[in-house]
């Protein structure tokens, strides 16, 4: 990084104001950075790209083409423009030493460079990516990076940029890509001839790991995707129960609209907000009731759609109503019953009617425990239930409690979705997977590796080739998702773990 005192116009008529300060990065082109890998046993398996690359570096023969990485050097603003404390620009290319070296003090008049042109968007990211500097998870991480909203998604974002998916994945393909050359071998030799006996054994110990590792992987809860694309929280339950007051609580205004007159909200009212870092897009929905009003029935319809389709929801209750018995005419009740599920919250609201003290002994898990019939593994125990707690007494009106459901939702969501920490469907600790998949495509490409070494698995020591050909697709799947489809690595291996002709 170089501090310039001037810059030539050409390189500043992008910033909208004039700074004090700028700042300069530049990079040589990514070819420069690339090394070769020269292994002599690789080099032994000559091939006819080979000896075309051989000749295009000797005198006479045929050059290959440049990539436009090389020929072109690429500039542009990367600080905010009009916002940033300084103001820094980029550039990389075959020039950007030279480009520097001209607008270092004692400043030369404008230098014209034929091969500068404006960086086209992400294309600094997309050459760092062709010249094997960021695989695409860390590109991905990036992007992710910058969309950031809160403090989860960012710590997401940093892992992936930082390399440690691709750590993770890479060591995976690789072990995938050892058992191939294992197989490899078996196919060219044969065991018990040339090379040592349980071979496909190793093979497959070391597939069955690989295994577990991408099952792992898969079993996260959908924590990476739903950490980036928000998770979906519903509020659902009787009418006026206080579910709008819920939401203009967690909004911090008066988002919704709040009457006594039940049957208020109608349509599905949706908001993005930071609950515990962790993104949330939250639902309000109409309150459950048998109504014969037409568009009324609509927003019940939709509502149920919303809470099924939701990843998490708050039943809100009136407490009021339930500790009163319930009259033999009402069927109100059933309504919210019927979508209550192992991720369903719940606040019994509208605690000042009851008059209670803070110090109160009512026990909103064991009110629930009345209200709900005992879930089937607590029931199969027989005995107290190690639930985490998943409801909650307040009132939205006066704020009794509300700080306290707050905190604990929030330990709630960050148990369930969080980074640190992951829970099973009724909220209990598990144990942790880590995070790896943060989009569909990373899930398909896993799904697909899974098939194919399950796949592998099946076929014995007879069918090594078909055997060998599912480790291929399984290594290519790994590889997609990272972008590293080189099938060259698999030779390298081949060389490099075995005594060939001992
Ligand atoms: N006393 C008391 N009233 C509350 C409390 N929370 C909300 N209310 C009142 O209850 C009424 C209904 O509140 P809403 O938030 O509109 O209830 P809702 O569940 O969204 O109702 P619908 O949209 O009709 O389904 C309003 O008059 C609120 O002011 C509370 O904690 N205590
Ligand atoms: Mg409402």
């Amino acid at each position: 990084m170089f501090t310039l005192n001037r810059l030539p116009p050409s390189l500043l008529h992008r910033s909208p104001k004039a700074r004090p300060l700028h700042t300069l990065t530049f990079s040589p082109p990514s070819c420069i950075r690339r090394t070769t890998r020269t292994s002599p046993l690789r080099s032994s398996c000559s091939s006819n790209f080979r000896r075309h690359q051989r000749s295009a570096h000797t005198s006479s023969g045929p050059t290959l083409p440049t990539s436009d990485a090389q020929k072109s050097t690429i500039y542009a603003l990367s600080t905010p423009p009009g916002r940033g404390g300084v103001g820094i620009i980029r550039i990389s290319g075959p020039d950007a030493l030279q480009v520097w070296r001209k607008m270092r003090p004692p400043p030369t008049p404008t230098p014209t460079f034929p091969t500068l042109r404006p960086a086209a968007p992400g294309e600094f990211t997309r050459r760092a990516f062709l010249g094997g500097r960021l695989d695409l998870t860390q590109v991905e991480g990036l992007k992710d990076l910058i969309d950031a909203e809160t403090e989860g998604q960012r710590r997401l974002a940093v892992r992936a940029a930082e390399g440690e998916v691709r750590a993770q994945l890479s060591n995976l393909r690789k072990d995938v890509v050892h058992a191939l050359a294992q197989v490899e071998a078996l196919i060219d030799f044969g065991e018990g001839e040339e090379i040592e006996e349980g071979v496909f054994e190793g093979a497959r110990e070391g597939v069955q790991k690989v295994l577990e590792t991408v099952r792992g992987y898969l079993d996260d809860h959908r924590r990476g995707e739903l950490l980036r694309s928000g998770i979906k929280l519903a509020i659902f339950g009787p009418p006026n129960a206080g579910k709008s007051s819920l939401l203009n609580f967690l909004a911090q205004r008066e988002a919704a609209i709040v009457t006594p007159i039940p049957g208020t909200t109608r349509d599905i009212l949706s908001l993005s907000l930071d609950i515990g870092g962790l993104p949330v897009i939250i639902s309000d929905t109409a309150g459950l009731r048998k109504t014969e009003d037409v568009v009324e029935k609509i927003g019940i319809e939709r509502a149920r759609q919303a809470v099924q389709n939701a990843d998490i929801s708050i039943c809100v209750l009136s407490l009021a109503d339930i500790l009163s018995p319930p009259s033999p005419s009402s069927t109100d009740t059933d309504h919210w019953r019927t979508l209550v599920s192992p991720a369903t919250f719940f606040l019994l609201n509208k605690s000042d009617l009851l008059l209670l003290s803070p110090t109160s002994s009512l026990d909103p898990e064991r009110l629930l425990k009345s209200l709900l019939p005992p879930s089937p593994v607590s029931a199969r125990q027989g005995t107290e239930s190690t639930d985490p707690q998943k409801a909650w007494i307040a009132s939205l009106s006066s704020g009794t409690g509300t700080q306290a459901f707050l905190n604990g939702f929030a330990a709630a969501l960050n148990a369930r979705y969080g980074l640190s920490a992951t829970a099973d469907d009724a909220g209990r600790a598990t144990e942790l997977n880590p995070v790896v998949i943060t989009r569909a495509r990373h899930r398909d490409h896993l799904k697909a590796a899974q098939g194919h070494l399950e796949v592998f698995l099946e076929y014995g020591p007879n069918d090594v080739v078909l055997a060998a050909e599912e480790l291929r697709y399984a290594a290519r799947a790994i590889g997609k998702v990272t972008g590293a489809i080189d099938v060259e690595d698999i030779l390298d291996a081949v060389f490099r773990d075995f005594c060939i002709g001992k």
